[in-house]
């Protein structure tokens, strides 16, 4: 199986060092800035699982390369439709796309460019940062992959990648519903990021301070209520759920988000916060809680940096 990872990032690198680590045939597929480095200096994982340095890490060659059974993309939601213009040209007609990246509307945004059957729905638990281009920084030790056809069933590609993630050492589990699976991180990470985000802090202090852990409360029974309003097969006791994971989370964690905000970096904050806000004005639920953080970190969505 050959396989296209979109982005040389936190997530596209630390996946695709570990696969090629394992033995899978990677190509990666990057920006001109990130090409340079990569030539130079080839690409590197830090990690608590084990180290990693692909010295010279396959580069896309557009003019030669051929189909590729697997493309992952791996940039942040905003480079998505790009992401998917380098799976439209060189994605196989019977392989499939996946977008690592959080959100709940990725999924959609491929099929309609690719094609239903041509796109598998995945979810990435990681904490991983790019420290600089060329160098993932992966924190603590879950680095795991939730991954399924929409709709369910088996393909070939789907079956390769679970075979090659287990000789990497990628925790990685196909999923029967794919959809609810990507849903039960969302209901987590939007409330998640728009707490730590709007209240610059890691989740620890924030535990402890009850009024923002009321706050997390009504962003978490909000992205429950809107994914249910969309029809989604999550359990009962689902914001439970998620505010007692959240409770076992390491006190110094923050979202990505918040790195983001911190770094002056654009945000993730439509298709995460602000996704909830939208979605549920769309639907007719009410988000007082989920607006409220979008519109306060609206002036940086676009970065400051
Ligand atoms: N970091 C984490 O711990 C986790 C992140 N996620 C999600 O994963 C997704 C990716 O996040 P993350 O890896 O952190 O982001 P990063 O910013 O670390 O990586 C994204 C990479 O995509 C590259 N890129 C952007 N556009 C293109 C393009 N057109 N062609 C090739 N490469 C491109 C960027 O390249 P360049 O350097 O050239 O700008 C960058 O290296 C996000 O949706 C995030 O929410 C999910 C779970 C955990
Ligand atoms: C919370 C975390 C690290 C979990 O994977 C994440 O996805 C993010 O912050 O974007």
């Amino acid at each position: 199986m050959r396989i296209l990872v979109v982005g040389a990032g936190a997530v596209g690198g630390y996946f695709g060092a570990r696969l090629v680590a394992g033995g899978a045939d990677v190509t990666f597929s990057v920006r001109s800035g990130t090409e340079a480095v990569l030539r130079e200096s080839g690409l590197r994982v830090l990690s608590p699982l084990g180290d990693l340095h692909l010295q010279e890490p396959r580069l896309l060659d557009s003019e030669s390369d051929a189909p590729f059974d697997l493309v992952l993309i791996c940039t942040k939601l905003r480079d998505l439709e790009a992401g998917i213009d380098i799976a439209e040209a060189h994605l196989a007609d019977d392989g499939l796309a996946a977008a690592l990246q959080n959100g709940v509307e990725s999924e959609e945004r491929l099929k309609s460019r690719l094609g239903a059957k041509r796109v598998l729905g995945a979810v990435a638990y990681i904490a991983a940062a790019l420290e600089r281009p060329g160098v993932v920084r992966h924190t603590g030790e879950m680095a795991r992959l939730v991954i399924g056809l929409p709709g369910g069933g088996s393909h070939p590609v789907l079956d390769a990648l679970v075979a090659a993630c287990k000789r990497a050492g990628i925790d990685a589990e196909a999923a029967a519903d794919i959809e609810a699976a990507i849903w039960r991180k969302f209901v987590f990470l939007a409330p998640f990021a728009g707490l730590t985000a709007s209240w610059r802090r890691a989740i620890g202090p924030l535990r402890e301070n009850p009024n923002a852990w009321a706050f997390y409360g009504n962003l978490v029974h909000e992205a429950v209520a809107v994914a249910r309003a969309c029809k989604v097969n999550l359990p009962e006791d689902a914001a439970d759920q998620v505010l007692t994971f959240t409770r076992g989370l390491p006190e110094g964690m923050k979202a990505s988000m918040l790195h983001d905000l911190e770094a002056g970096r654009p945000l993730e904050l439509h298709w995460l916060t602000g996704a909830v806000a939208r979605l549920g004005a769309e639907l007719g639920v009410e988000t007082p809680a989920s607006s409220s953080v979008t519109a306060e970190l609206q002036p940086y969505a676009d970065g400051t940096a």
